[in-house]
């Protein structure tokens, strides 16, 4: 058994243990970092990168089947162990590599590999031979993904986002549970790519979008081209020699029994935290399987505990990890005394096409405040001329003050209105503000102007029927 001494332990060499990592080497020798499992990090080996790859590719397909339309037919088919063949050597010689050769630079007394759990406050158990005792914890694990029970009979043919990736081949057909990001975003990727693909969601809805039109749009949408079943259950799966079965039972009782080569399990991800022996530091794990903590401070409670990135399982996406290692870190070399950190609006991006985001508050996070709504269809003439007109956008205003609190999009890149959004709710700018700036004719940001002119006349009415209702007759 070997003891290691240290002041700060990182658990996890991910987006956020590396942005600590950062922060705390700067100041001292007395850390090290624990890893368990590859490093290179999720975003890089089995995240945003492969995922954006394989969407990229899958674009590329789409044009063959759309390039019609402009009198440029094409002719060309998909052959899936290129597309995965290039996907893995892009992601691993451009986006790994990278990571690889920060990990390599970081001195070896830094680091330690095994998998860390608590056997008692101030100390980790990493494998079975080596203890660290260290006065503060980063807990920055990430997270897994998400496996129902229900899936057992058929775990061979199952995949997961940590699994597709490494395919030789491209499936013939695939089943893909959920209907959140990954599975819409891998989803449309591989039906674009000639894999017969079946989405099955559960609650109907696509849940980042919280307006019921957006929802309801999103879903129409998708559904034109993807074959969607949006609201049911998986009852019962089972394997023969055609492949994987799936029983799906639909709200109204009805009964898909439907096989498939594959299974992509999308149906979210759980904190690593559930692994590490939290009771055993004295922490208390909430209902859904995290630790309560100050989002300023990344603290849990007035333990010498910091945690960040996935593991909380708040605004799992890449920025927000980067930030919170960063934060954590901050805080632990300050404590006692906090540091608190103001927090960016929230900003979510779904890579499909039509592109969803959400950006600020939500219109459900926005009930019982006076706004109003700036709504469009998302065709401004730059989408006419791309032939891009599916979808809307809609910008929500402090009625009062103009200032821009919130969107929700669908639309053909709609990142870059969403990403021009974020910067005007940062700045907590109004609408009259944002229509001070120059908009190019034609671009796609003339739609940003068109549903604030649409707000800023609402806002009038608004103002006059509020005038009305409070001048006495
Ligand atoms: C398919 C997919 C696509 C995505 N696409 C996007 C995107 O387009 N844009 C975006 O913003 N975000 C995206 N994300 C989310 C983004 O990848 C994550 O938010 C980010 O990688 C989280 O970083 P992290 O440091 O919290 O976790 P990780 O990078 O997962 O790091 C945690 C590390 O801790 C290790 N670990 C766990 N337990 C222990 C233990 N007990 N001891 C030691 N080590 C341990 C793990 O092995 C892991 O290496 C995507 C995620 C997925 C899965
Ligand atoms: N573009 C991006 O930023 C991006 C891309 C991919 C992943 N991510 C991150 O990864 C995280 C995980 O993504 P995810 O898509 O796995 O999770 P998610 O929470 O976005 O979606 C999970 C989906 O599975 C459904 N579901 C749950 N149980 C089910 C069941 N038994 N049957 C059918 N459906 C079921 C849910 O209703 C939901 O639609 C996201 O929260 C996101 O932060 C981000």
């Amino acid at each position: 058994m070997k003891t290691i001494e240290v002041e700060y332990a990182i658990i996890g060499a991910g987006t956020s243990g590396l942005g600590a990592y950062s922060r705390i080497s700067r100041q001292t020798d007395s850390l090290v970092m624990i890893q368990d499992g590859p490093y290179g990090t999720t975003c890089a080996r089995v995240g945003c990168m492969p995922s954006k790859l394989l969407i990229t590719a899958a674009d590329h397909a789409h044009h063959l089947h759309t390039g019609d339309f402009f009198g440029v037919p094409s002719s060309g088919r998909v052959e899936g162990r290129k597309v995965l063949e290039r996907l893995r050597r892009e992601r691993d010689h451009r986006f790994v590599a990278r990571n690889l050769r920060y990990i390599d630079k970081i001195p070896n007394h830094h680091k330690l590999e095994g998998r860390a759990r608590f056997i008692g406050p101030g100390r980790l158990m990493v494998g079975e031979s080596v203890e660290v005792r260290a006065e503060k914890f980063i807990l920055a694990c990430g997270s897994r993904p998400a496996i129902s029970e229900v899936f057992n009979p058929v775990m061979s043919r199952v995949l997961t986002s940590d699994t597709i990736f490494e395919l030789e081949d491209l499936p013939r057909s695939i089943a893909v549970i959920g209907m959140g990001v990954i599975a819409l975003e891998l989803g449309q990727a591989l039906h674009r790519l000639g894999v017969d693909t079946t989405l099955y969601g559960r609650s109907g809805r696509i849940n980042a979008l919280t307006h019921p039109i957006m929802q309801r749009q999103a879903l129409e949408v998708l559904s034109a081209e993807l074959d969607i079943q949006p609201c049911g259950q998986v009852l019962s799966t089972w394997e023969d020699a055609e492949g994987a079965w799936i029983e799906y039972e639909q709200p109204d009782g009805q009964r898909i029994t439907k096989v498939f080569d594959r299974i992509l399990v999308a149906m979210g991800r759980v904190s690593n935290l559930d692994r590490l022996g939290l009771e055993q530091a004295g922490v208390e794990i909430t209902d859904r399987g995290t630790v309560s903590f100050d989002p300023h401070t990344m603290r849990c409670g007035n333990l010498p505990l910091f945690i960040a990135g996935d593991a909380t399982d708040h605004l799992p996406v890449w920025h927000e990890a980067y930030d919170e290692g960063r934060i954590a870190a901050d805080n632990a070399l300050n404590s006692p005394a906090p540091a608190p950190a103001g927090r960016r609006p929230p900003l979510m991006v779904f890579f499909t096409d039509p592109q969803i985001a959400i950006i600020g508050q939500s219109f459900q996070q926005l009930q019982g405040r006076e706004i109003v709504i700036g709504e469009l269809p998302f065709t401004s003439a730059r989408h006419v001329v791309w032939n891009k007109v599916q979808g809307r956008i809609q910008v929500y205003l402090d009625a009062r003050t103009d200032v821009i609190l919130g969107a929700e999009l669908l639309g053909y890149q709609a990142e870059h209105l969403a990403h021009l959004l974020a910067l005007a709710i940062t700045h907590g700018m109004t609408a009259e503000q944002v229509l001070a700036m120059p908009i190019y004719h034609p671009s796609a940001e003339e739609l940003l102007r068109d549903v604030l002119i649409d707000a800023r006349k609402k806002r009038k009415r608004h103002e006059a029927e509020t005038v009305s209702l409070t001048t006495p007759a």
